[in-house]
């Protein structure tokens, strides 16, 4: 970071959180530059609730001014993330589309198939609510569902997400399913349960699954659900945003869907990972002489489209933080709220000792998650078998 004529600070603290204060403390009045910026990137946990958060905060602003934190997630790095703003506001067919009046439902789905394995030790006393919908999902879900924008300057975004964060529902422990991973034997191999694993206090009941309704009281999206689901130890690793819309009023063909006519509703789904793609599924007619319909996708392939390799997240969010580009980057503002949504569910969930219900380590998680769905007349989508 040493330039000819002015030398720059940044310090990036991939560290425990107990000594986040020590070190920022150090980093500010021992290491600081004399003649440049100091900036400094906060990896996650930023506290684990409202309260510790607070602290976490004013303890860092003791050394440092909201300019220089950057509280990173790094989701928000994510390519698909990133572009899903520029799909949104740059194209007439969607930007019109984007409310209560023709989406059904949208769902955020995180799962990875592997579990802690030796790493529990930092998951345990977090949980998957904590360790992911309270910061990557949400994050995505403020940026889809936000206002436009004044602009694209950092603070123009960021305080159209902080007004979607604030104007979430409470959520409710009705509307949350909780999950952890049991031991499972497949192919001769058998997968250990999350309690196994010797990281991990015997007996614990954190939840390595959860799948929540979330709804954003404001007039753009009254009444939608946006429905997060979040697990390790699963049976695929991906993540993806899926749309569902609404039904095409009058269908002149729903004779033709048969009864189920959510089979026939376009969805939009944004692949974050594994294999980039965003696709939209449609209907068509079987080219023929008669007249049968087709479900069919619209695929933007980030693979066959762009053969360049997509940069990682961290690589955008370091350079970013390096030219002094906030944009990615949580405000205290926006964490506050986002703490003031999972708090008091988290603090509910834990006074209760609310048992997780047990899934198969491999396995599609709880049936739990799909009750939740059904009671908003939603089908994950991820679970359809009809993809590709
Ligand atoms: N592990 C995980 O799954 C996740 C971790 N995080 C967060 O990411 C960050 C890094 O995680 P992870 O790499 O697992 O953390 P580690 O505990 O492995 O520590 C990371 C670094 O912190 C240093 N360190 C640890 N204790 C001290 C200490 N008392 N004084 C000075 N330096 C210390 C270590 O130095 P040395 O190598 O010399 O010991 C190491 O360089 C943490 O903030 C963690 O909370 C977030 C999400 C997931
Ligand atoms: O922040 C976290 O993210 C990782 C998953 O990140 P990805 O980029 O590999 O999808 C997750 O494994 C970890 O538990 C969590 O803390």
């Amino acid at each position: 970071m040493q330039g000819p004529r002015v030398s720059n600070h940044l310090f990036y603290l991939s560290i425990p959180p107990n000594i986040f204060l020590d070190v920022v403390k150090c980093a500010s009045k021992s290491a600081s530059s004399v003649s440049g910026w100091t900036r400094v990137i906060v990896e996650k946990p930023f506290g684990r609730d409202s309260e510790s958060s607070a602290a976490l905060t004013k303890g860092l602003k003791q050394y440092l001014t909201e300019d220089q934190i950057f509280r990173i997630d790094h989701y928000l790095g994510k390519e698909l993330v990133e572009n899903l703003s520029v799909l949104r506001f740059s194209n007439l067919v969607f930007e019109p589309l984007w409310s209560r009046q023709y989406i059904r439902n949208v769902q955020l789905i995180f799962s990875e198939d592997f579990g802690t394995e030796g790493r529990g030790g930092y998951f345990d006393s977090y949980g998957i609510i904590r360790d992911i919908m309270q910061n990557h999902l949400l994050q995505i879900l403020a940026l889809f569902a936000m206002e436009t924008p004044i602009s694209l300057e950092a603070e123009d975004i960021r305080n159209e997400k902080v007004k979607v964060l604030r104007s979430m529902k409470p959520l409710r422990l009705e509307d949350v399913v909780i999950g952890q991973y049991k031991s499972h034997t497949k192919g001769g191999i058998t997968y250990p349960g999350y309690t196994e694993d010797k990281t991990v206090p015997k007996g614990s009941l954190t939840p390595t699954f959860a799948a929540a309704a979330l709804f954003i009281n404001n007039a753009r999206w009254d009444g939608v659900p946006f429905l997060m689901k979040a697990g390790k130890a699963l049976h695929t690793k991906q993540a993806e945003i899926r749309v569902q819309f609404r039904h095409v009023p009058g269908n002149l063909y729903k004779g033709s869907f048969g009864t189920d006519l959510d089979r026939a509703t376009n969805e939009l789904v944004i692949r974050v990972q594994p294999d980039e793609g965003i696709y939209l599924k449609i209907n068509n007619k079987i080219p023929g002489l008669g007249m049968r319909l087709d479900r069919s996708n619209l695929n933007l392939h980030y693979a066959a489209r762009y053969p360049k390799e997509i940069p990682d997240a961290y690589e955008r969010l370091l350079l970013d933080a390096i030219e002094g580009e906030r944009r990615l980057f949580i405000r205290s503002d926006e964490l506050d709220a986002a703490w003031e949504l999972f708090t008091p569910l988290l603090k509910e969930l834990e006074q209760k000792r609310m048992a997780p219900e047990l899934y198969p380590y491999g396995s599609r998680g709880p049936v739990g998650a799909h009750y939740l769905a059904a009671k908003y007349n939603v089908r994950w989508g991820d679970l359809g078998g009809s993809e590709h």
